[in-house]
């Protein structure tokens, strides 16, 4: 079988300059990949190519053994990828309305939703806790609620794969935990750019790490997030051991300055 995501090759110009130069990234099905790199590294740009909101200059991008750009249209490719922003889109919906606009999608015609798209919504909703909330404007939630609703309405069109670009930005420590925590219960293969070395080592089965517009490692995460590699791609020194409480990998970060152990203030 396929993986769930191929990238390969893949070359983004924004405006007059090369964001990425040939990044290769897979993503094998059923795994949550985490995409990693410093601020302005292209993580954005990468992963909006895998949901064709900007046409690569060159490379692949197959969903499923199924090229994105060449082989589907914009409707089927996004019957099979559904992404989670950081463009959330009109909130002022309620959260039942905005989790029925990940079926458009499936939509035929002109018609409203269908008997399958209601049961759709009400497993989506149900998946990630909210059905307490389907009546709410979305203006209303806490941030952690609403990317909770923005990830009902990505699984609502039962995506082959999931995108999410930097979905834990300004959540809470326990909603961090929530929401990727959903996206593994979920059972979906996900590619999710992350800034948190702990989170990746948390929920990613594998990691690609991205610098100089180039996949430079990937693989499982204590194999690529070594203190060598990290002091390089993000110049901090790190030391890395397992989490007491869940025996995964955990990261303790501190400038590359630090030469000696301080005293603890
Ligand atoms: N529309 C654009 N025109 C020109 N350059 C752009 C455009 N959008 C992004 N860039 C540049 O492309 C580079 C990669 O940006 P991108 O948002 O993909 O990186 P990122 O790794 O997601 O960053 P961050 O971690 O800060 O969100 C950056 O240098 C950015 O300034």
């Amino acid at each position: 079988m396929s993986d769930a995501l191929v990238v390969e090759g893949l070359t983004v110009h924004l405006g007059d300059r090369a964001v990425l130069g040939g990044a290769d990234l897979h993503v094998p099905q059923g795994a949550v990949v985490g995409l990693l790199g410093g601020n302005g590294s292209g993580k954005s740009s990468l992963l909006r190519a895998v949901y064709r909101a900007v046409r690569p200059e060159a490379g692949v991008v197959a969903v499923d053994g199924a090229d994105v750009w060449r082989e589907l249209s914009a409707r089927a490719a996004a019957r099979r990828t559904a992404a989670v922003t950081q463009m959330p889109g009109p909130l002022e919906l309620s959260v039942r309305e905005v989790v029925e606009l990940g079926r458009a999608p499936h939509a035929s015609g002109w018609g409203g939703l269908s008997d399958a798209d209601r049961s759709a919504v009400a497993r989506a909703v149900d998946s990630v806790g909210i059905a307490h909330l389907v009546d709410r404007r979305c203006t209303t939630l806490s941030g952690g609620e609403r990317q909770r609703v923005l990830l009902a309405r990505a699984l609502v069109g039962e995506p082959r794969l999931l995108v999410l670009d930097e979905p834990t930005n300004h959540l809470d420590v326990a909603a961090q935990h929530d929401l990727l925590g959903l996206v593994r219960a979920s059972g979906t293969s996900a590619v999710v750019a992350l800034h948190d070395l702990d989170l990746a080592g948390a929920y990613c089965d594998l990691v690609h790490v991205l610098a100089g517009g180039r996949v430079v490692a990937r693989g499982p995460v204590v194999d690529v997030l070594t203190p060598d590699l990290v002091r390089e791609v993000f110049g901090v020194a790190v030391h890395v051991d397992a989490h007491p409480l869940t025996g995964r990998p955990r990261f303790s970060t501190a400038p590359l300055t630090i030469t000696h152990q301080e005293e603890p203030r």
